[in-house]
């Protein structure tokens, strides 16, 4: 910049849940497909049917959604109507989307961009295309929520029963293995590592499954199981066995855990109890 030119600086973004935001992030996908597309062109005609030639974010999404989830007999340009029909008549989606792709950007540190997590993050993907399932299964239209968590399954490795509910600002990172049964409940702005099981016991039908706070981590390879509560901000260590409640604010991990199922173990041989 020549000496004594003033440039002004870039506005902040607007705020989080806001109509100007969702604009203010597909704008940001727009400029970042250009200059990627620009600087590699082997990707030029990717980023134009997937993000360039669309008008709206909910139409890119709904079309990637609909290229990666298709099968021979589940058509693309059917799911496509799909997808768009129910994001373009639901805001709060819509709002969640946004709020799952400021998520990945800001709390994941190798997130380069928007552009990157819509199109590449599986877990952003199986995370709202999972919506429009629960969608689907509020609506008992439930063959067709099943059906769709069995393609989110097959393509993405990410198995989440169309019943769960899960909030806003979710983060599935890696996201491979991860399993979510039907009555596990996620709170808003959750990080979630690859190879997590919300999981029931075995032991119990019904409401059987755990329900995760507001603002908690869940380490990789994580298995919580039952129908036990992770306190707001929880942070539960990679690799932890947890079937106890987590209180908020503490952390849980895995020889924690394990002490308290060997001590079990041990009073039950000991004294039968
Ligand atoms: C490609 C990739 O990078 S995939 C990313 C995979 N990474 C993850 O899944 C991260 C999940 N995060 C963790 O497991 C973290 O270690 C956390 C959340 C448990 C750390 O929580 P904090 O409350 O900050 O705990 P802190 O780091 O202070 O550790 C506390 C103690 O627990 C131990 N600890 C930390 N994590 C674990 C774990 N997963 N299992 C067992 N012990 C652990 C620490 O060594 C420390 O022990 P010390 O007190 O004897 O020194
Ligand atoms: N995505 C996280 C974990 O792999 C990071 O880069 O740190």
């Amino acid at each position: 910049m020549p000496a004594g030119e003033f440039r002004h600086p870039s506005p902040p973004p607007p705020p989080p849940g806001s109509e100007e935001e969702e604009r203010w992030v597909w704008a940001q996908i727009k400029a970042e497909a250009r200059r990627d597309a620009e600087a590699e062109p082997a990707l030029a005609s990717y980023l134009y049917s997937t993000i360039l030639s669309h008008s709206s974010l909910e139409r890119s999404l709904s079309f990637h959604l609909g290229n990666k989830l298709c099968s021979s007999t589940l058509l693309s340009t059917l799911l496509y109507d799909l997808f768009l029909n129910i994001f373009s008549t639901d805001a709060t989606l819509r709002s969640a989307t946004v709020a799952d792709l400021r998520a990945a950007r800001f709390r994941d540190p190798a997130c380069v961009s928007f552009s990157h997590c819509l199109l590449n993050y599986k877990g952003f993907l199986a995370c709202q295309a999972h919506r429009v399932a629960h969608k689907l299964w509020t609506q008992s239209r439930r063959p067709l929520a099943l059906a769709l968590q069995s393609r989110i399954s097959d393509v993405f490795s990410v198995d989440i029963h169309p019943a769960a509910k899960i909030g806003k600002g979710i983060l599935f990172d890696h996201a491979t293995g991860v399993v979510v049964g039907e009555t596990a409940v996620i709170g808003n702005n959750v990080s979630i590592l690859h190879h997590v099981t919300l999981g029931g016991t075995g032991k119990s039908g019904g409401d059987r499954h755990p329900k995760i706070g507001d603002g908690v981590l869940i380490g990789a390879g994580a298995t919580i199981l039952g129908n036990i509560k992770i306190g707001d901000g929880a942070k539960i260590g990679a690799g932890s066995v947890v079937l106890i409640d987590v209180p908020p604010r503490t952390t849980a991990i895995l020889i924690l855990c394990s002490v308290i199922l060997l001590l079990n173990r041990a009073l039950t041989i000991l004294f039968g109890v």
